[in-house]
């Protein structure tokens, strides 16, 4: 049974230097027909699916808090009709700092919606500026108070460090203004220089400078230090919360567990199958017009691959993968099936074991990729 979903709403209102994810300039944009096949394709996927009340839902994009009201409402209602909660759901909305006015919170709060995820990045307005975003910092004190004041207890920032022209000293303030705001949860990602993004043009033409690698990874030490100073505890490379505040749904995915994925360019792992939805919108409308789902590739990983997978999203959790675990799901033991890449990084001092748990080091946090790698065969 499948409990946890993911929706995608691809529309942006500006478009950020440094993003490749899938959307689109929202102006002119079929956001009403957009919405009603994301209703149709709700509904094809959950009519034959075994009775599931979800117990996380993550609307996310694109920016979601980019709708209108009416908008908004239609959103709900659609996840409202196809998709029972559980008593405890963890119910996610992205949102962008001063998208969302008392009406959009209130709605929000009335569908069902508990946790927000804001897109900060940096709380330095010339940063902000620089990487394309148009939110300032005091747009992030306005909407945090304000969700609060719609009575949103599980509220969450994004921050990205190592931004062209960022320095150590400026990424200390900003979490510490991070730590004045008083909620629950923090990500924090590397800046990635994506392709086709305005950030990789100029890094080609040798115009970005970016802090390089020794700051990057002093910021990363910076912020796993200043987030336990503050009693966030870190649960992923990139995530910390306030105990009992870690997103259940990203767990999800890093337990390799399956899950919906609905919108344009969504993926979903369902039934054994990892699938993902067309990402332009008129490919994906397109099949949904004529009753069909909008999936552009299915495949079901062999059981060597999902135990590769196993490792590799496994490990991102701080506390690992369970041995115990790994060996009631797939019969095998990962300590012979992986023996010499585990031995390998635990030589390299990037992996440890624990118990039961097979976990990167601290020095295997900033490595993680290397590690995660290994284990594709
Ligand atoms: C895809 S956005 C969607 C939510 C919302 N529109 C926003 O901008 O916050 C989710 C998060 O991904 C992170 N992100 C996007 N592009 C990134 C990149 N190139 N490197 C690091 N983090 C990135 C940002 O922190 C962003 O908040
Ligand atoms: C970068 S993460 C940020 C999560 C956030 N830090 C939190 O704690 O809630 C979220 C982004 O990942 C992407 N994403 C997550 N799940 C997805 C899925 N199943 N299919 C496609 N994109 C997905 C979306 O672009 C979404 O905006
Ligand atoms: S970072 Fe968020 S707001 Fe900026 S373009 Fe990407 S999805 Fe849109």
């Amino acid at each position: 049974m499948i409990n946890a979903a993911y929706i995608h709403i691809p529309f942006c209102e500006h478009i950020c230097h440094y993003c490749d994810f899938n959307k689109v300039f929202l102006k002119g944009q079929p956001v009403d027909e957009y919405l009603d096949y994301l209703d149709k394709e709700i509904e094809l996927t959950l009519v034959d699916a075994p009775y599931t009340k979800f117990k996380t839902i993550f609307i996310g994009g694109g920016t979601p808090t980019a709708l209108n009201v009416q908008q908004l409402e239609k959103l709900l209602s659609t996840i409202n009709k196809y998709m029972p909660f559980a008593e405890d759901v963890e119910y996610t909305f992205e949102a962008n700092p001063g998208d969302l006015s008392a009406e959009k919170l209130s709605l929000l709060r009335a569908g069902g919606v508990n946790r927000i995820s804001f897109g900060v990045q940096t709380f330095n307005d010339e940063l902000l500026k620089r990487i394309g975003r148009v939110h300032r910092a005091k747009d992030v004190f306005q909407s945090i108070e304000a969700a609060k004041n719609a009575g949103f207890e599980n509220i969450s920032i994004d921050l990205i460090y190592s931004l062209p022209g960022q320095t150590l000293a400026d990424f200390k303030e900003t979490l510490a203004t991070s730590f004045t705001l008083d909620i629950q949860h923090y990500s924090g990602y590397s800046l990635i220089i994506e392709p086709k993004t305005v950030f990789y043009n100029l890094m080609r033409k040798g115009k970005l400078p970016t802090p390089g690698e020794d700051a990057e990874a002093a910021m990363y030490e910076t912020l796993m230090d200043e987030m336990e100073k503050q009693g966030f505890e870190q649960y992923e490379i990139s995530n910390f919360a306030k105990p009992g505040f870690e997103s259940k749904h990203n767990l999800t995915y890093w337990d390799n567990e399956w899950y919906y994925g609905f919108g344009a360019g969504a993926h979903g792992y369902v039934n054994g199958y990892r699938r993902s939805n067309y990402g332009p919108l008129k490919k994906y409308m397109d099949p949904l017009k004529e009753g069909k789902l909008p999936i552009i590739e299915e495949q079901k990983p062999t059981k060597a691959e999902q135990m590769e997978e196993e490792m590799f999203l496994g490990l991102r959790k701080i506390k690992g993968v369970s041995i115990s675990r790994f060996e009631e799901k797939f019969s095998a033991n990962p300590m012979q099936y992986f023996g010499e890449e585990i031995q390998t990084h635990i030589e390299k001092q990037l992996l440890q074991l624990d118990g039961d748990a097979i976990k990167l080091t601290r020095k295997g946090y900033l490595l993680g990729n290397e590690v995660f790698q290994s284990f594709i065969k």
